[in-house]
């Protein structure tokens, strides 16, 4: 993620962002977390995208204020949900859509096959109940979103590498598939 790419999610107005602190190609230090967000425009909430992360370090960066979400990625377990919602730190955790446990208390599930790099989900095979709002994720662009959308009626559609062009965000295809998804 860099200024530019800011400068195309602003333009485009998602409804979230993602700062990806997991390791990896996105992945985000702080200080350039920070100067992202305040170029991010203040009304988009940033998200940050964590594996297995300690609690502490990501207890420190929602204080540092560069992300007023945390997204939980990896195998987390649900006494880390509730920690972080104790401090009052929205939580997003992450499963499978076959892993998905009985009960979990995270304000939004997300399902998503990979980290980055998940396949399509088969969506027309989705059988699962959740009280929370359901974000989908994995590989989703702007030629499967309409489908994937209609076949699990999701409340939010996440989408990372779909909007890449060689490995770079594409202001293009930002702007393209918010517009797209703001009119489903
Ligand atoms: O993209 C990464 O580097 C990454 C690493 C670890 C966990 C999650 C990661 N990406 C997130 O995965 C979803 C779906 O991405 P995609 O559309 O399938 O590329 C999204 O939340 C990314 O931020």
């Amino acid at each position: 993620m860099t200024s530019a790419d800011i400068q195309a999610v602003n333009q485009a107005q998602p409804d979230l962002a993602g700062f990806i602190f997991a390791k990896g190609r996105h992945q985000l230090d702080l200080i350039t977390a920070l100067k992202l967000r305040q170029e991010l425009d203040s009304k988009i909430p940033s998200v940050g995208v964590f594996v297995n992360a300690p609690l502490a370090e990501m207890i420190a960066i929602f204080n540092s204020g560069a992300i007023s979400m945390i997204q939980l990625h990896g195998q987390e377990s649900e006494q880390t949900v509730v920690a972080l919602q104790k401090l009052h730190i929205p939580v997003i955790n992450v499963f499978q859509p076959t892993g998905i446990p009985a009960e979990t208390q995270a304000d939004y599930l997300m399902l998503d096959s990979g980290q980055g790099n998940g396949k399509l989900i088969d969506w027309s095979n989705l059988n699962i109940k959740h009280t929370q709002p359901l974000i989908i994720a994995g590989a989703l662009n702007i030629q499967n979103i309409e489908q994937a959308t209609q076949l699990s009626q999701p409340d939010i559609v996440d989408i990372s590498r779909g909007v890449e062009t060689n490995g770079q965000k594409d202001a293009r295809k930002i702007f393209e598939i918010v517009k797209l998804v703001h009119q489903l």
